[in-house]
C-alpha cells in the first residue's frame, strides 16, 4: 500500500467547498438557525434532522453527523441515538458537543451514554472537557469558566480513553488525537459574545470530517482554523456582537483557503 500525504488545512478547506458535504446536524434550538447559516456560508450543506422516526435513515445518506445536547429532551435523545447508529452502520464520522453536560444529572447521564457510543470527534469548551474527564470545572452553563490550558491534559486523557479526537476551544484552541496535538490561534474576543458559535463550529467540524473521514485530526484542525481565520477577519471594523455576527458570515463566505495556514495559526503542541 502506498502511503498518502495527509492534506493540509487549506487543501481540506478547498475540498470542503468544492464538494459541499451534506451534514446532519442534531443541535439545540438556540443554534439551529445560526449553525445552518454558518455551514452555508462556509460552503457545506446543512440538514437539521432529529426525529427518531427518520434520523437513522438520514444518517446513512449524510456525509457526517453532529450531535449537540444543548436543549436536550427524551424524544431528541432517542433521535440522537438512532442517528448515531445509522451513521456508524454507514461508516460515517460523527461529532459530539457535550454542552453544559455537568449542569444536571440528566445531562451528565446522556453525555456519558453518547460518549460511550464512540464519537469520532468531541468538541467542547474548556469547562466541558475538564468535566467530561471527571474533573471539577468552573463552568455553570453553556459558557466556559476555565482556561483552555487547564483542559489540555483532560483532552489528552479523554482522547486516549475513548479513541476520539478531542478539541477544546477558547482564545487559543487545542486539539489532540491522543498522540499528536496542535494549537490554533486567531478568532476574536467577540466570538463568545455571540451565542451558538461553538455549536456551529461543531457542525463545521462535521463538514470537514465528511471530506476527510480517515483523517479526523486534520479535519478538526482545519475546521478550527477556518473559524480562527474568519473570526480574525470579521473582527476588523466590528462594532460589537451584532455587527460581528453579520461580518463573520461574510468572512466565512469570502475566506481564502490560504488564510487557514498563514503565520503561526496552526502550531504543533
Ligand atoms: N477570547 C477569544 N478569542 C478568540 N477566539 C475565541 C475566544 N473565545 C472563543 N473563541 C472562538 O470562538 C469559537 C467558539 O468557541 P467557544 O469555546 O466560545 O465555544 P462554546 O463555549 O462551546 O460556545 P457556545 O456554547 O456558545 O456555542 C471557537 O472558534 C473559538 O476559537
Ligand atoms: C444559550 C444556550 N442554552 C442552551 S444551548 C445554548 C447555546 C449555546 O451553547
Ligand atoms: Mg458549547
Amino acid at each position: 500500500m502506498t502511503s498518502q500525504k495527509t492534506a493540509g488545512a487549506a487543501e481540506l478547506h478547498a475540498r470542503m467547498r468544492q464538494t459541499a458535504p451534506l451534514v446532519q446536524c442534531i443541535t439545540n434550538y438556540v443554534a439551529m438557525n445560526v449553525a445552518a447559516n454558518v455551514l452555508l456560508a462556509a460552503g457545506a450543506s446543512p440538514a437539521m434532522v432529529h426525529a427518531e422516526e427518520e434520523a437513522g435513515e438520514f444518517a446513512r445518506i449524510a456525509g457526517a453527523l453532529t450531535v449537540n445536547i444543548g436543549t436536550l429532551s427524551p424524544g431528541w435523545v432517542g433521535g440522537m441515538k438512532t442517528a448515531i447508529a445509522g451513521a456508524m452502520a454507514a461508516g460515517r464520522p460523527w461529532v459530539l458537543d457535550p454542552v453544559a453536560h455537568f449542569a444536571t444529572g440528566y445531562r451528565r447521564r446522556v453525555a456519558a451514554e453518547l460518549l460511550a457510543l464512540r464519537p469520532t470527534v468531541v468538541r467542547g469548551n474548556a469547562s466541558e472537557i475538564i468535566a467530561l474527564d471527571g474533573g471539577v470545572s468552573a463552568g455553570q452553563g453553556a459558557d466556559a469558566g476555565d482556561p483552555v490550558e487547564q483542559a489540555e491534559e483532560a483532552a489528552r486523557r479523554l482522547s486516549r480513553a475513548h479513541g476520539a479526537v478531542v478539541a477544546v476551544t477558547g482564545p487559543v484552541d487545542f486539539v489532540t488525537d491522543g498522540r499528536r496535538a496542535a494549537r490554533i490561534s486567531g478568532g476574536s474576543a467577540l466570538m463568545p459574545k455571540v451565542t451558538a458559535l461553538g455549536c456551529s463550529l461543531t457542525c463545521l467540524v462535521g463538514a470537514f470530517t465528511a471530506v476527510a473521514p480517515d483523517a479526523p485530526f486534520e479535519a478538526t484542525v482545519a475546521a478550527l482554523a477556518t473559524f480562527a481565520a474568519a473570526g480574525e477577519a470579521a473582527d476588523q471594523g466590528a462594532g460589537g456582537p451584532g455587527s460581528f455576527a453579520v461580518r463573520f458570515l461574510d468572512a466565512l463566505h469570502g475566506l481564502d483557503s490560504q488564510a487557514l495556514e498563514v503565520g503561526e495559526r496552526i502550531r504543533p503542541a
